[in-house]
């Protein structure tokens, strides 16, 4: 479980900034691709829990595909905290959840949903008010494309892989994921970077120039350490 004052940190930081961190630490491929942001007022900081749709065999998906199949259990079983992550390989040629699962899952205490495949009823979706992240809107039913196969297993999804337990941070950006191991220190560190960032802008906006300032030079560092002493980087 992530301790509260990280999901608090990583609350008030942008997925650029954790992308960043992500950087420094050697992690490259950490933010999901070609996702549409379902609700860009709103953040998301949860555990993933993982769902993987394969392609559609019908004979497999006869004896799979329908009453409580694997995309129900999951919904059904979410806990507090988490997000669902439904790997759709990218096929937009159907819906993967739709309004009534996304209620379900809210009702556990899920925070979010993130498919890298269609999403139905998405006007009801967004009514719903739960951070989404989804490929496209498609009106049709999940059997027209895939077979929902399993769950709790390590998924590909807007091709990153996304772990079980994993931390995903959403904002009107899109997705960004972190290992759960090192969620609370790079948390910290986005949140200095984000302090430092704001001086920056300050300064940006005053008329300075880049040169010494972005990356931060001796000159600036000093007059940065002062500004944040006197709380002028305090966020109201
Ligand atoms: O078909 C689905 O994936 C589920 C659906 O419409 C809903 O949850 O409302
Ligand atoms: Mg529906």
């Amino acid at each position: 479980m992530i301790d509260r004052s990280t999901v608090q940190a990583l609350e008030s930081v942008s997925t650029a900034t954790l992308s960043a961190q992500l950087r420094n630490r050697g992690i490259e491929n950490a933010f999901l691709e070609h996702l549409t942001v379902g609700q860009p007022g709103k953040r998301m900081v949860g555990e993933a829990r993982t769902l993987r749709y394969t392609a559609l065999r019908e004979d497999v998906f006869a004896v799979r595909g329908g009453g409580m199949n694997e995309q129900k259990r999951v919904v059904d079983t979410i806990r507090p905290g988490e997000v669902l992550v439904i790997e759709a390989r990218g096929d937009l040629g159907a819906g993967t959840i739709g309004d009534i699962l996304a209620l379900r899952l809210m009702r556990r205490g899920g925070v979010g949903v993130v498919t890298d495949g269609g999403a139905r009823d998405t006007p009801a979706l967004r009514e719903l008010g739960l951070p989404l992240y989804f490929g496209a809107p498609h009106a049709a039913v999940l059997g027209r494309r895939h077979v929902p196969m399993d769950s709790d297993l390590p998924i590909t999804c807007g091709g990153v892989l996304v772990m079980p337990g994993d931390v995903l941070c959403g904002d009107a950006e899109g997705v960004v994921v972190l290992p759960a191991a090192i969620a609370a220190d790079v948390a910290r560190a986005a949140v200095v970077q984000e302090r430092e960032e704001r001086y920056i802008t300050e300064q940006v906006a005053k008329g300075e120039s880049l040169d010494g300032l972005y990356p931060m030079g001796e000159a600036h560092r000093k007059q940065f350490e002062l500004w944040s002493e006197d709380g002028a980087d305090e966020v109201s």
